[in-house]
C-alpha cells in the first residue's frame, strides 16, 4: 500500500507504517501528479480534496486528521465511492481552552468580570457543546443556537440567532463552514448580524473564517464600532490575511486554536481507527503508548484563593493566547502581502507543543464548594489530599 500523507500530521510511521510505505510532502501545493501511484491520502485541512485533485489516480482511502471537513468535497468522494473519515472532535478541548483564555486576557483588558456576561454559543457539537458544558459550570449564564440539533431534539434549550444576538454579550462561533441546506453558515455574520451585535459585545470565531463576513466585519470594527472586541483564530481568505481587520481585533491567531499536542495526535490515532475498520485490520497501534506523559503540574493554592484567580491561574497556565497573538502580528502585519502565506503557515508548522488542560492538577489547602466548582467545570483534578493548612 502507497500513503501520501500531509508532512505536518504527526505520528504518521507510527501508525501507518506497518501498513505501507509513506510520502511526506507539504499539504497546501499538494497536487495530482503526486498522487499518480498513491492509495491512501491523509491531509489536514488545507488541501482541497476534489474531482480535479483526485479524478484518473488509483486513491481508495481519503483520511483527515481534522474536525473540519469543508476542504472535501464530500459529494465527489461518494459518487466516486472513495470511502473518506475525519477525527470528529479530536481537537475540541484545545479549542475550549483557546476560548477560555480569550475569554481572560479580554476581561482584563476591559475590566469586565466574566461572569457578569451572557454567553451566546452558535453551533453545539464537539467544540460548542463542551464550551457550554464549561461555562455553565462556573455558573455563568449561557445561550445556545443550534437550528440543526433543535430539529432534532425539540425539547432542547435551544434560543433563535435572532435571540442570541439581543441577548448576549459574548458570541463565540462554533459551527462547520457550510453553503447548502437549511443551514448554511458561509457569512452566517454578514453586515446585518455584525451591526445587531449588543453594544461592547465579545466575538470570537475558532471556527472557520468564512462564517463571519471579514470584509463586513473589517468596514463596522473601522467605521462604527469600536466598541467590538473581536477574537478571530480564522480568516477569511487564509493563508492571506486581511491586515486592516488583524489591527482592529484584539486577539488575532493563524489557526491554531485546536492546535493542542493532544488533539493534533488523537486526530491521526482516529484516521488510523477508521481506516483499520473500513478495511477489516486488526489495529496494533495505540495513541495511549505513543502520547508523551503530560507535563502536567500540580498547583498549589492557599486558603486566600478566590475562585477567579483559581480559574484565571489554572487557565493561563494551559494556555495564554497572548504569546500567539504577539507571534502573529510580529509576522504577519508587516511583511509583503505576497509573503503572508508563507509566514502565516511557517508560525502553524512550527507551532510550539501546548497540552491540554486535563493535565493539570490542583491542590487547595482548604476545600471550599465554590472553588471545588471551578475545577470541576474545568475538567481539572483535585489532588486528593488537601494541603496541610499551615496552622495545624
Ligand atoms: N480553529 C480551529 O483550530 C478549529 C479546531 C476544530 C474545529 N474547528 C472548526 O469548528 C467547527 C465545529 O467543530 P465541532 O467539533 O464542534 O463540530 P461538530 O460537527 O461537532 O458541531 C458543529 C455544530 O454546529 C451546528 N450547526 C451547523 N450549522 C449551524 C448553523 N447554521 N447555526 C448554528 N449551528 C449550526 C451543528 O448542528 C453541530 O451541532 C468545525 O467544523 C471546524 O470547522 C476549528
Ligand atoms: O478542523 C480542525 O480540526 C482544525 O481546524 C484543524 O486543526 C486545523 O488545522 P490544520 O488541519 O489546518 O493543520
Amino acid at each position: 500500500m502507497r500513503i501520501l500523507a500531509d508532512e505536518n500530521i504527526p505520528l504518521v510511521a507510527e501508525f501507518f507504517g506497518d501498513l505501507g510505505s509513506i510520502q511526506r510532502v507539504p499539504g497546501r501545493s499538494l497536487c495530482t501528479a503526486q498522487l499518480q501511484d498513491i492509495d491512501v491520502l491523509l491531509v489536514r485541512s488545507v488541501t482541497p480534496v476534489n474531482q480535479g485533485l483526485l479524478a484518473g489516480t488509483p486513491v481508495r482511502f481519503v483520511g483527515t486528521c481534522t474536525i473540519g471537513t469543508d476542504h472535501l468535497d464530500l459529494d465527489y468522494l461518494q459518487q466516486a465511492r472513495i470511502p473518506w473519515a475525519s477525527a470528529p472532535g479530536c481537537n475540541a478541548r484545545g479549542v475550549v481552552d483557546y476560548v477560555l483564555g480569550s475569554l481572560l486576557t479580554l476581561s482584563e483588558r476591559t475590566g469586565q468580570t466574566l461572569s457578569s456576561r451572557t454567553y451566546g454559543i452558535v453551533g453545539a457539537g464537539q467544540v460548542g457543546g463542551r464550551l457550554a458544558k464549561v461555562l455553565k459550570g462556573l455558573g455563568w449564564p449561557v445561550l445556545v443556537c443550534d437550528p440543526i440539533r433543535q430539529a432534532q431534539e425539540p425539547e432542547g434549550d435551544f434560543v433563535s440567532l435572532e435571540q442570541l444576538l439581543a441577548d448576549c454579550d459574548v458570541i463565540s462561533l462554533h459551527t462547520p463552514l457550510t453553503r447548502q441546506g437549511d443551514h448554511p453558515t458561509w457569512h452566517l455574520f454578514d453586515h446585518a448580524c455584525l451591526q445587531a451585535l449588543r453594544p461592547d459585545t465579545w466575538l470570537i470565531n475558532a471556527s472557520r473564517g468564512a462564517v463571519i463576513d471579514n470584509a463586513a466585519l473589517c468596514d463596522l470594527v473601522q467605521h462604527q464600532r469600536a466598541d467590538l472586541q473581536v477574537v478571530l483564530d480564522v480568516w477569511e481568505h487564509e493563508p492571506q490575511i486581511d491586515r486592516d481587520l488583524a489591527r482592529y481585533v484584539q486577539i488575532a491567531t493563524p489557526h491554531i486554536a485546536g492546535y493542542s499536542l493532544e488533539g493534533k495526535l488523537r486526530g491521526t490515532a482516529q484516521i488510523y481507527q477508521a481506516f483499520c475498520t473500513q478495511h477489516a485490520i486488526a489495529s496494533k497501534v495505540n495513541l495511549a503508548d505513543l502520547i508523551p506523559a503530560p507535563t502536567v503540574r500540580c498547583i498549589d493554592f492557599s486558603a486566600q484563593v478566590t475562585p477567579n484567580e483559581l480559574l484565571s491561574t489554572l487557565c493561563r497556565a494551559v494556555y495564554d493566547p497572548r504569546r500567539d497573538d504577539a507571534d502573529f502580528r510580529r509576522a504577519l502585519l508587516n511583511v509583503d502581502t505576497c509573503e503572508q502565506p508563507a509566514h502565516f503557515d511557517a508560525l502553524r508548522k512550527h507551532y510550539p507543543i501546548r497540552r491540554e488542560i486535563d493535565g493539570l492538577h490542583a491542590r487547595l489547602e482548604q476545600e471550599k464548594p465554590e472553588l471545588k466548582r471551578v475545577l470541576d467545570a474545568l475538567g481539572v483534578h483535585l489532588c486528593q489530599t488537601a494541603l496541610a493548612s499551615p496552622n495545624h
